[in-house]
C-alpha cells in the first residue's frame, strides 16, 4: 500500500481559525497543487473533451486538473475515486473502509479507489487504517476541507467521491447511487441524502438561514441536505472549485457549484436512514458559517445581510434568552 507521509502535516499545528489565514492557505494549497503537477507520475493519459476544455473555470486548479486530468483502469476501466477524511474516528473507520471496497464488486467495468486521510487523530485512527489497508493512505493536516483537498491531489478517478468515516450504517451500494449518475452521464455533481436521527444543527442552525437570504438560488438547487458528506463529482467540476480546508468547504462548494459557468447539473439521491456518530461541534457551526460570508463578500452579496434584520434577530434571540433565564 502506498504510503504518503508528510512530516509537516504531523506538526498538527496550523491554525484555521482566522479567515485571513483560511485565504492564505487556499492560495498555498494551489501552489501546492502546482508542485503535485510538476511530479505527476508519468504516462497519465490527457482525456480533456471539448466541454471541459470550455468549462474551464478561471484559477490555477482548474488548470492543473484539466492539464492533470485521469487515468483509466485496465481495460480502459473507469475508475471511481472514494476519499474517506477522518480525523478521530477509531470505532468506525476500518469497518467503513471494508465496506468503501466493496462497492461495485460485481460491475466489470469499474474500478475503486479507496484513499484515506488521517487528519492528525489523537486516537488510534491511523492504527485502524492501516490495518484495513485501503489503496491509499495521506497523513493530513487537521480540517476536513485539507483532508477532502489532499485526497483529491492523490486520487485518478474521473468519478471522485466524498465519504465520512464515522458512518454507523454505512452501505456499498451508498458509492454505487452516488456514483451512477455520473458513470452514466446524467449529472455532474451527485449529493446523497439520508435521513438522519439527530437535528442538523449547523444545518439548519447556521447554514439554511445564511444560504435563505444570501444565495436563494443554492437552497432553490440543493435543498434536501446540502452539507451532507456522501458526495459526488465528475473531475473536471471539483477542480473549479475553492476547497476550503475546514467545515466551510461542503457549504462554499454549494455556492460555487450552483454560481458555475457552464452550470454543472446537481443531482439529490435518497440513500435511506443515515447513521453517525454525534459530535455536537460549535467549532464546525462557526466554520460553516463563516464560509457563507465569505463567499458573499466574493460575490459582493455582503450588503443583503446589512440591510436585512438578522444581526437584530441574534440581539432579540439573546435578549429573550436572558429574560427567561431571569424567569426561571
Ligand atoms: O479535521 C477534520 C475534521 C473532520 N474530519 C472528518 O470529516 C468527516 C465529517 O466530520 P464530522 O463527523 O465531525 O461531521 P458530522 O458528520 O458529525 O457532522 C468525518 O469523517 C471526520 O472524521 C476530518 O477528516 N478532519
Ligand atoms: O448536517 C449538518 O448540519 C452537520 C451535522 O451537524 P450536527 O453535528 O448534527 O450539529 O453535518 C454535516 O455538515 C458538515 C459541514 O458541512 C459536513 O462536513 C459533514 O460531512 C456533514 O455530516
Amino acid at each position: 500500500m502506498p504510503q504518503l507521509f508528510d512530516e509537516k502535516a504531523r506538526e498538527c499545528s496550523r491554525s484555521i481559525n482566522d479567515p485571513l489565514a483560511m485565504r492564505l492557505q487556499i492560495r498555498k494549497s494551489r501552489i501546492v497543487g502546482l508542485e503535485q503537477e510538476t511530479k505527476a507520475p508519468r504516462g497519465r493519459k490527457s482525456r480533456t473533451s471539448g466541454r471541459e476544455r470550455e468549462a474551464k473555470a478561471p484559477g490555477l486548479w482548474a488548470d492543473i486538473f484539466l492539464e492533470r486530468s485521469y487515468d483509466t483502469g485496465p481495460n480502459g476501466k473507469q475508475i471511481v475515486s472514494v476519499i474517506i477524511p477522518a480525523r478521530n474516528e477509531e470505532k468506525t473507520i476500518a469497518r467503513n473502509i471494508t465496506i468503501a471496497r466493496s462497492a461495485f464488486q460485481e460491475t466489470e467495468d469499474v474500478e475503486v479507489e479507496v484513499i484515506v486521510t488521517d487528519g492528525c487523530s489523537e486516537d488510534s485512527t491511523r492504527e485502524e487504517i492501516l490495518k484495513a489497508g485501503p489503496d491509499h493512505f495521506l497523513e493530513v493536516p487537521p480540517g476536513k476541507g485539507n483532508a477532502m483537498r489532499e485526497g483529491f491531489l492523490h486520487s485518478r478517478g474521473d468519478v471522485v467521491l466524498f465519504s465520512d468515516a464515522d458512518l454507523l450504517n454505512f452501505e456499498a451500494r451508498w458509492i454505487e447511487m452516488v456514483a451512477e449518475p455520473i458513470l452514466q452521464g446524467r449529472a455532474d455533481v451527485v449529493l446523497g441524502v439520508g435521513i438522519s436521527p439527530w437535528f442538523q444543527g449547523a444545518t439548519e442552525t447556521i447554514y439554511r438561514p445564511l444560504i435563505k437570504l444570501l444565495f436563494p438560488e443554492v437552497e432553490e438547487r440543493i435543498s434536501r441536505q446540502p452539507l451532507t458528506g456522501q458526495r459526488a463529482f465528475r473531475r473536471w467540476v471539483l477542480a473549479g472549485l475553492d476547497l476550503l480546508p475546514d467545515y466551510g468547504v461542503e457549504a462554499a462548494m454549494n455556492i460555487d457549484l450552483v454560481n458555475m459557468k457552464p452550470p454543472s447539473r446537481i443531482q439529490e439521491v435518497s440513500l435511506g436512514e443515515k447513521r453517525d456518530v454525534w459530535k455536537g461541534n460549535l467549532d464546525m457551526y462557526r466554520e460553516v458559517g463563516r464560509a457563507i460570508l465569505l463567499k458573499a463578500c466574493q460575490y459582493e452579496r455582503l450588503s443583503r445581510l446589512r440591510e436585512s434584520n438578522f444581526s437584530q434577530l441574534v440581539e432579540i434571540l439573546n435578549g429573550l434568552l436572558s429574560e427567561i433565564d431571569l424567569q426561571v
